[in-house]
């Protein structure tokens, strides 16, 4: 399996206690995955974690979905790129305005801005509480129509549920990269997940990223769990 295909795992380090995660993050290598870092982790312990993760070789994911006004966002957005971030992301119904002056703003970054891609509905979300938003769509046509306004806006994908890939890469091509949470290896306790998949399934299905938290970080040994999730999707 080469370095790329091997790092299609972003692990969500989702931990309230530095030490634990920089523990766990010393077992890893660069080379099998990449590194989530959400809105607990950041809160907790700020953009000094992140440089830490980043010192270490591993290619970071801020994960803090940006919903504010054009200005406020494409400053934010300027902020993670002067951390060197890999990948940072938008919540799409922000709008267009919103997304499109968060991409021009990484432009000044050229080969070094770092990947924008916009949330559309969360993966804890099913039909039920996307009604009780007043929206009338299913999760996949909404998911659909965000990701759309998206790719027009000029992003480099969006996060959206395994379920939809298929859809999402007929519609909007190949390299329109697709982040998918809800990640769930079978037998695996979905939680708070709604719209889940195996990791398998999800790369099958189109996902190019797959986001796994809790099957790998609360696992008896974490790291035998992404050994096992790199081997189910090897060559794949
Ligand atoms: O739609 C979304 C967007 C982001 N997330 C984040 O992904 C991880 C998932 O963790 P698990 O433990 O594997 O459930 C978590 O950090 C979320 O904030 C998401 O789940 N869904």
């Amino acid at each position: 399996m080469s370095n790329t295909e091997m790092k299609k795992v972003l692990i969500a380090l989702d931990y309230d206690n530095e030490a634990a995660a920089l523990a766990f993050v010393s077992q890893l290598s660069p080379n099998e995955c990449r590194l989530k870092v959400g809105k607990e982790m950041f809160t907790y312990f700020g953009p000094q974690f992140v440089s830490k993760l980043i010192d270490k070789g591993f290619d970071v994911f801020l994960d803090l979905k940006f919903h504010d006004i054009p200005n406020t966002v494409a400053k934010a957005v300027t902020a993670a790129a002067e951390l060197g971030v890999w990948m940072v992301n938008v919540h799409a119904s922000g709008g267009t305005e919103m997304m499109s002056k968060a991409k021009q703003a990484l432009e000044a970054y050229g080969d070094k801005a770092p990947l924008l891609i916009a949330v559309t509905v969360l993966t804890s979300m099913d039909q039920a509480q996307l009604s009780k938003l007043g929206v009338d769509k299913t999760p996949q046509e909404q998911v659909l129509y965000l990701a759309k306004l998206a790719k027009e806006s000029g992003l480099d994908g969006v996060v959206c549920s395994a379920q939809e890939a298929q859809s999402l890469k007929a519609e909007l091509g190949d390299d329109f990269c697709l982040v998918t949470p809800g990640i769930r290896p079978a037998g695996s306790d979905a939680g708070d997940q709604k719209r889940i998949m195996t990791p398998e399934l999800a790369i099958k299905s189109g996902s190019d990223y797959l986001v796994v938290g809790r099957p790998i970080t609360q696992a008896a040994d974490p790291v035998q769990a992404l050994g096992a999730i790199n081997e189910s999707i090897k060559g794949l």
